[in-house]
């Protein structure tokens, strides 16, 4: 028989393949929803946190913990996906960041660290199905991924300098793997959001479709490319791309931590913040 172990089930809880349908659940959580094809191989992770999957430090762990758990059961593929039809990611949750709490702003700045180490760094293919609006750290997520497919009408952009706060290197170099020097020099300091029709014509998408089944199975089409790839070469490949952006990371977590605090304690920051919420609030009522 077949088995698959599950880490989140259980270190000694066992899956019987086959038992289930094609499509079957490796883990779950209240915000996260990590699912198999039998057929593919591929995993498909959706996030669940609404009303806009805004990233807090439960989500973000979740996220990491799907990853790792999608890498442990010998996915072919993870795909990134929404369970909202409007918003792919808010980004960061401005909860975690507005007027908080130094012990639980560390957290959730370690676990955005882990988070995109993970994913940037994971050896199997990674893509994203953009099925909604995709800011800031939902754009991360997605420049993170090694394809990226979006539906129309949505916006996706680095939109930090709008909000008076600084992406840190590694959100510009997940950018920069993507999108020419200067484009991307351009839009991070507008803090410019992308429409679907802009985002594909710089190449931060690589196709648009119509609708989540369509994105999903684009998504699908591109892990396929690499069936006949020696997992083990492509996943070297693939690091030897990322490994010194993955590097400067990892060797200045503390200093990257500290400069996040600073940053978003200084109070202007805070003032910033504040009324940049105060309008999204207003414009949401
Ligand atoms: C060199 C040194 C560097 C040091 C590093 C320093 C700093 C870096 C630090 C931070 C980096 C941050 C990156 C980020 O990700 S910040 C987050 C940026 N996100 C946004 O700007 C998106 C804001 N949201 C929107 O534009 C819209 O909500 C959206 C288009 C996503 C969806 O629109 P829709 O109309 O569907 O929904 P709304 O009605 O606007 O929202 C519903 C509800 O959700 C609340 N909300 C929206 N986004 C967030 C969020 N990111 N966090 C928390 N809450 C969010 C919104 O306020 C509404 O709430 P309510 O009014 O219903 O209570």
């Amino acid at each position: 028989m077949n088995i698959i172990r599950s880490a989140r089930f259980g270190a000694s809880t066992l899956i019987p393949k086959n038992c289930w349908s094609v499509v079957r659940s490796i883990s779950s959580t209240e915000l996260t929803k990590l699912e198999v094809n039998d057929k593919t191989g591929i995993a498909v992770l959706t996030l669940n946190r609404p009303p806009v999957n805004s990233l807090n430090l439960e989500l973000l762990t979740d996220i990491r913990n799907s990853i790792k758990d999608a890498e442990s059961n010998k996915c072919r593929g993870l795909i990134l996906t929404s369970s909202s039809n409007s918003v792919f990611s808010a980004g960061l949750d401005f909860l975690e960041m507005y007027q908080p709490k130094e012990e639980r702003l560390k957290s959730f700045w370690t676990a955005l660290q882990s988070t995109w180490m993970t994913l940037y760094g994971s050896k199997i293919p990674t893509a994203a199905a953009i099925n909604g609006h995709a800011p800031a750290g939902g754009c991360l997520l997605a420049t993170s991924c090694e394809y990226r497919v979006m539906l129309p009408k949505f916006t996706i952009g680095l939109n930090e300098t709008l909000i008076g706060i600084v992406a840190p290197n590694w959100f510009m170099n997940s950018y920069l793997n993507v999108l020419p020097r200067r484009v991307a020099e351009l839009a991070l300091t507008q803090g410019k959001m992308f429409t679907t029709a802009e985002a594909q014509q710089v190449g931060l998408v690589d196709d648009v479709v119509n609708t989540k089944e369509e994105a999903i199975a684009k998504c699908e089409e591109f892990i396929g490319l690499f069936k006949k790839i020696n997992p083990y070469a492509r996943a070297l490949t693939k690091q030897q791309f990322r490994i010194n952006h993955l590097q400067e990371l990892e060797q200045n977590r503390e200093q990257d931590l500290q400069a996040f605090i600073a940053a978003i304690t200084n109070p202007s920051t805070q003032a910033a913040m504040g009324a940049y919420l105060e309008n999204l609030k207003k414009r949401s009522k």
